[in-house]
């Protein structure tokens, strides 16, 4: 069974990343795990930590000469803060008299609900491991997932569609995605040549006034097969696992599939997608029966139907403000500001890579349940088997 999960504290020394049922002989390039998140790491409007943090992941295990051998793969990613944390955090090394308490819960996290639930006075406690520096190891694992899905010849990219006011172009082709989603820029990364500007000049505004702004960030799936994900039942539907596997992402609010938002005040015949017949031998993972639109977002019956696979996610604003906003004293019980330290105030293309590692973590799995293989030759064979099946229907 193909599952993964992570472990750590924002400020704790190391995330922990584990991923279980990779076929055997997935090649695993560690350049390639450090590239994504890297890719993590940017977009204009990141905070301070940004500049101490240089993401890398250290396999300890399941990984030999290159390539997966089937077991567990183990991975740690340093938290180079922690230096700077070891006597604020009281771990068994720090010295608890220093201890950094965070006093006065903040609208927005999980500060007090975790407070309330675990029974602490400080939402410390509550923050480290809510803190989304734990899409690290969700990238690392999805660089994973992305590993196994490549040679299958199915791709996965994200880029920025909204930031805060600023809505920016949607490329027409899966193509010029992948190209803004790989640009080496590092402050606006995942985003248009062309929006850079109105994007730059929304987060400014924010910056200025001590404000956040959210976003949206589109996933794109390409060269996954019709028939990934099912209607039979509820909870292997594909549609269903990727809303769960975007929206468990801190800040994401809301999910939408191809134009499921505005498909709600559309008429039928202007949204559902006209099937036609192209006569000739289709390509690679396709059939004959083609579309001209996508309005579907590349998923009907909870399948996946041939198109690519659209998914968005939309990003509330940054919670924690510069201006904080009114909050209570565990302590006294006065009304009080909400603590402030630093923050990021958009952080919409981090979100797309992060949405990108969970897409194709739930993409990953419902293929490897799909086509199975212990190795990836067999994998690949099954899948292959598949796709001619299909092209010749
Ligand atoms: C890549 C990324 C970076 C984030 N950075 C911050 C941040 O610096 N400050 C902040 O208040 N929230 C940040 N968030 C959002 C919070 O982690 C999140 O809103 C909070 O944990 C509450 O969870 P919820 O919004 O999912 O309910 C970030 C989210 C993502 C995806
Ligand atoms: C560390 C990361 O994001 C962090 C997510 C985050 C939050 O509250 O979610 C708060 C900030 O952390 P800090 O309080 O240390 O400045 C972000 O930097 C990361 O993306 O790697």
């Amino acid at each position: 069974m193909f599952r993964f999960s992570t472990a750590g504290e924002s400020h704790g020394e190391a995330l922990v990343a584990m991923v279980s049922g990779v076929p055997a002989g997935v090649e695993v390039d560690p350049a390639f795990i450090s590239r994504e998140m890297w890719r993590r790491q940017q977009g204009y409007g990141r905070g301070g930590r940004m500049r101490i943090e240089q993401d890398q992941a250290h396999i300890l295990s399941g990984v030999r000469h290159g390539k997966t051998i089937g077991s567990p793969i183990a991975m740690t990613i340093a938290n180079n803060d922690w230096k700077n944390w070891q006597e604020i955090l009281p771990v068994e090394t720090g010295d608890a008299a220093k201890h950094k308490a965070v006093a006065s819960p903040r609208p927005g996290h999980a500060d007090l609900a975790g407070a309330l639930k675990y029974d602490f006075k400080d939402a410390r406690y509550v923050l480290e491991r809510a803190s989304a520096r734990e899409s690290a190891a969700r990238v690392a694992c999805g660089a994973i997932a992305k590993s196994i899905l490549l040679p299958l010849g199915i791709e996965v990219a994200s880029h920025v569609i909204r930031v805060g006011e600023a809505e920016l172009s949607r490329p027409a082709t899966f193509a010029e995605i992948r190209a803004i989603a790989g640009r080496e820029q590092v402050m606006l990364a995942c985003v248009d040549p062309g929006d850079e500007a109105r994007m730059k000049a929304e987060v400014d505004k924010a910056l200025r006034t001590g404000d956040t702004v959210g976003g949206i960030f589109e996933v794109v799936v390409h060269g996954l097969p019709a028939g990934v994900g099912t209607h039979v039942n509820w909870d292997e539907r594909l549609d269903g696992l990727l809303a769960q596997a975007v929206m468990s992402l801190q800040a994401v609010k809301a999910v939408e599939i191809g134009r499921g938002v505005t498909a709600a005040s559309s008429q039928g015949s202007t949204v559902h997608d006209a099937i036609t017949y192209a006569g000739e031998e289709p390509a690679e993972h396709y059939t004959r029966f083609t579309r001209e639109q996508n309005n579907a977002g590349g998923i009907e019956g909870g399948m996946s139907n041939g198109e690519d696979v659209v998914v968005r996610g939309y990003l509330k604003p940054i919670s924690t403000l510069r201006r904080p906003l009114a909050s209570v004293s565990f302590e006294t019980r006065e009304v009080t500001k909400a603590s402030y330290e630093r923050s990021d105030v958009a952080v919409v293309p981090a979100a797309g890579v992060a949405g990108e590692a969970m897409v194709a973590l739930a993409v990953a799995r419902c293929v490897l349940e799909k086509f199975g293989g212990d190795s990836l030759r067999e994998l690949r064979r099954n899948f292959e088997g598949y796709c001619e099946q299909i092209r010749a229907f």
